[in-house]
């Protein structure tokens, strides 16, 4: 449960040890409005995608589905530094289906916490086998670190990827290469 009291004081001693003054007009509320935002961007931390998963609809037929480009944005659990992207998401259902929009939703799950990339990439794909238990899965994530490009090894524009496969889709490379052509277009 996030507790906004200790967000806010944690708030006033980081601008105290910048040596910020905590009077000034302009940082007046500031530690209320962090508060108030990690609330939205920490969310996930008490969400859980099975609520989202758990609502399926029989499946027309058991071809695959790709939902890409799913915009995400999470915090690097290192630097509390955004990373941002996109999600791609295919599954082969066994005769049940979710809403699209549950799909990206299963993504905000697992991107408002502290993360780590390679992490978030196979709790979204876990979470889909474990509730929509379909024939299998595979998860992309492509994102840019700011900690990788704002402040330390600067590197503007690098891009992280990370990929996982579950069920069907793992020790099938023809399958796999299907989907990353299918993202690409
Ligand atoms: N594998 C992985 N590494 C990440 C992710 N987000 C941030 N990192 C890395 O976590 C590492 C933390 O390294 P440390 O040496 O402990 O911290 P640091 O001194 O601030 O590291 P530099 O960024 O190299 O200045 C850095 O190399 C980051 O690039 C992620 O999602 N996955
Ligand atoms: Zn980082």
């Amino acid at each position: 449960m996030i507790d906004e009291k200790k967000i806010e004081a944690g708030i006033r001693l980081l601008l105290e040890g910048i040596g910020e003054d905590l009077e000034r007009p302009g940082l007046k509320d500031t530690p209320h409005r962090i508060a108030n935002m990690y609330k939205e961007i920490y969310g996930g931390l008490g969400a859980d995608a099975s609520v989202h998963l758990g609502k399926t609809f029989p499946a027309i037929n058991n071809e695959l589905v790709l939902e890409k480009d799913i915009t995400f944005y999470s915090t690097c659990e290192h630097h509390l530094l955004p990373f941002y992207g996109k999600a791609h998401i295919a599954y082969i259902p066994d005769d049940k289906v979710v809403g699209l929009s549950k799909l990206a939703r299963t993504v905000d799950v697992f991107a408002r916490r502290p993360q780590i990339q390679e992490q978030m990439t196979a709790q979204i794909g876990d979470a889909i086998m474990e509730h929509l238990k379909p024939k299998g899965v595979m998860v992309i994530l492509q994102a840019e670190h700011m900690c990788m490009t704002m402040r330390g090894i600067k590197k503007p524009g690098s891009q992280t990827m990370t990929y996982i496969c579950r069920g069907a889709f793992e020790n099938n490379p023809e399958l796999q290469q299907m989907v990353f052509q299918m993202v690409k277009s």
